[in-house]
């Protein structure tokens, strides 16, 4: 599904170069759960804008669902990240003036679905998050938990091939943050591809593979049993 070779990435300050990732190699099979971890300023959210088409790599390769993307224009980058990415964020990234279902419904105006086929769809999706009863509520009326179950319908119902998910539990309580990976655990059950980044080992070991990042390099690449195996040791 993912295939990066060699992957570079640096930013440019003035007249110093930051050189972020460092010849990252990954990939990424259909319907695996991997966490991307690290220490702070390791990379994690470069690797994961790169994977989500929103920032491009300098060096290397990048292979999505069998599409090289590289040089793609911006209308054809637009329309793969569209099909093939859903995104969660720490913040939510919820519209504030608009209830629950408007929420999730709006990304499917984008893609010129009809007001009554967003409306199912925006419906479906917010019953499947446990939140049929939220549908006209506000953001402000939701707790964060609720909040993050809305972004994660609003993902999901694009229908995309890869959710990628950058501190999803960053703002919640412990309680909340494993009621969302226990969610998103149910999604990938049902098949769906899910990366997610985080620096909390409790959050990674709920996901099914662990990648670590040093210094803009990937030093640990472990499925979760021979991760466990190495944590009862
Ligand atoms: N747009 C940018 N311009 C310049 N430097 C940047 C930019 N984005 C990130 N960096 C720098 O690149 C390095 C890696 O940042 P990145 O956000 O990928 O790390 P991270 O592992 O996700 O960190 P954190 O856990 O703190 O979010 C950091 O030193 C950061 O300051």
């Amino acid at each position: 599904m993912i295939r990066i070779e060699e992957l570079h990435k640096s930013y440019r300050m003035g007249s110093n170069n930051l050189h972020v990732l460092k010849g990252i190699n990954l990939d990424i099979k259909e319907g695996e759960f991997v966490s991307i971890m690290g220490s702070s300023g390791s990379g994690k959210s470069t690797l994961l804008n790169i994977i989500g088409m929103l920032d491009e790599a300098e060096k290397g390769s990048y292979v999505l669902d069998g599409v090289p993307i590289k040089n793609l224009s911006e209308k054809k980058a637009a329309v793969y990240r569209n099909k093939f990415l859903g995104f969660i964020f720490q913040s939510f990234n919820l519209i504030n003036y608009k209830n629950a279902t408007e929420n999730v419904a709006l990304p499917l105006y984008y893609q010129g679905m009809s007001r009554k086929l967003r409306k199912e769809k925006a419906l479906y999706y917010l019953e499947k998050v446990g939140l049929a009863d939220w549908a006209h509520h506000l953001p402000s009326e939701l707790s964060g938990g609720q909040k993050q179950r809305v972004a994660i319908a609003r993902a999901l119902a694009s229908e995309p091939k890869v959710l990628l998910a950058d501190e999803p539990t960053g703002a919640l309580d412990t309680k909340t943050s494993n009621e969302v990976m226990e969610f998103l655990q149910g999604i990938n059950d049902e098949g769906k591809t899910i990366l997610v980044v985080t620096h909390e080992q409790d959050i990674a070991n709920m996901t099914k593979r662990i990648v670590m990042l040093k210094d803009g390099k990937i030093v640990e690449d472990k499925f979760i049993e021979q991760v466990r195996a190495s944590q009862y040791v």
